[in-house]
């Protein structure tokens, strides 16, 4: 008698076209690309053609017919990445329409973050405001940036020594300069040493990191390393939009904090902070549309990802004295 199991054995052509050890190494491949694509993992033209199983000569070739080349294989995307040490680099992601690095959770759609509760002594979260659209017809889904803001960071004492001690280091202020030399992005001053106060605000950041994980929506992790630079920007200076982990040194910042002070009565208008809403584009981040307005106030703290799209708007100092300058103390805390 002829079982069912030996008649599809028998018939089935998938059985003679593909072997089983054939699929288990297909599943074994498409494992170690997947394992690839959530590790954010770079690796070689070389490793990219073992890999996938092409020919290394043939990536090498497409690459020169078109910088930062980029090709699909199955459900994922392979771009690359740049250089390192003279070898090409490539990363690999899932494919757009199922962005991983994106997936936002229900309450991280919503514009609005929690109210901080009441265990944070003297801090109060401030609602962000809804999505603002430039224009109404907006393409492509928008994934709102999700941040917030804690006011009265610092306790008075601590404010009052932190602008005087700013006043006292204002001749070692430098001109700021950003990865791609180019000269008009950013105009800014910034003091890339101030021990006392750059621990102390990056304590108190710690202490807040479980909270700004779960507020972003983000995995939680340990950070390796947090920078801290203190920026002043007197009148007409801006920073043009920007992320800040578009670079192959910068690329493990998760999240950023921005702590703004300033002198009492405020002397500067403008130097708004405009946070983007993302959109993908060709499996990168580029800005949307809309975005949220974060205002410098005084003694307060702006948290959101490194990965966002955010300009200052060009300030207005009209005394252009140092002290009446508008400081921040931007942090990135890394991977
Ligand atoms: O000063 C601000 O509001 C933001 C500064 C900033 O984006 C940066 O330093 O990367
Ligand atoms: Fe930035």
């Amino acid at each position: 008698m002829v079982t069912k199991e030996k008649a599809i054995q028998k018939s089935s052509p998938i059985k003679q076209k593909f072997s089983p050890i054939k699929i288990d190494a297909l599943l074994k491949r498409l494992d170690l690309v997947k394992h690839l694509a959530e590790s954010d993992y770079w690796i070689t033209t070389e490793e990219l053609g073992a890999l996938l199983d092409f020919d290394a000569s043939l990536l090498e070739w497409l690459n020169q017919q078109e910088p930062l080349y980029s090709f699909s294989w199955r459900n994922f995307i392979v771009t690359q990445q740049g250089y390192q040490n003279h070898a090409r680099m490539w990363a690999i992601a899932d494919q757009p329409q199922k962005p991983r690095q994106v997936s936002i959770a229900p309450e991280r759609k919503q514009p609005l973050i929690q109210p901080v509760s009441n265990s944070e002594a003297g801090r109060i979260a401030i609602v962000p405001e809804p999505l603002k659209l430039k224009s109404e017809k907006d393409e492509g889904e928008v994934f709102p940036s999700s941040y917030f803001v804690l006011e009265n960071f610092l306790s008075p004492q601590e404010l009052t020594r932190f602008l005087q001690y700013t006043q006292s280091q204002a001749a070692k202020f430098v001109p700021a300069t950003i990865s791609t030399q180019d000269v008009d992005y950013r105009r800014t001053k910034v003091l890339h040493d101030f021990p006392e106060f750059s621990q102390l605000l990056i304590n108190r950041m710690m202490a807040i990191a479980p909270q700004v994980v779960s507020r972003l929506g983000i995995q939680n992790f340990t950070p390796s390393s947090i920078e801290a630079q203190l920026t002043m920007n007197n009148d007409g200076n801006y920073y043009k939009i920007h992320n800040d982990n578009g670079s192959s040194d910068t690329a493990n910042r998760v999240w950023t904090f921005v702590y703004y002070f300033h002198r009492e009565p405020k002397a500067f208008t403008g130097g708004e902070l405009l946070l983007y809403d993302s959109k993908i584009e060709n499996n990168f981040y580029v800005a949307a549309k809309s975005y949220k307005t974060i205002q410098p106030k005084n003694n307060s703290v702006a948290v959101f990802l490194s990965r966002c799209l955010h300009e200052v708007l060009p300030v207005s100092c009209p005394s252009k004295q140092f002290l009446d300058s508008r400081f921040a103390v931007t942090g990135w805390v890394r991977n």
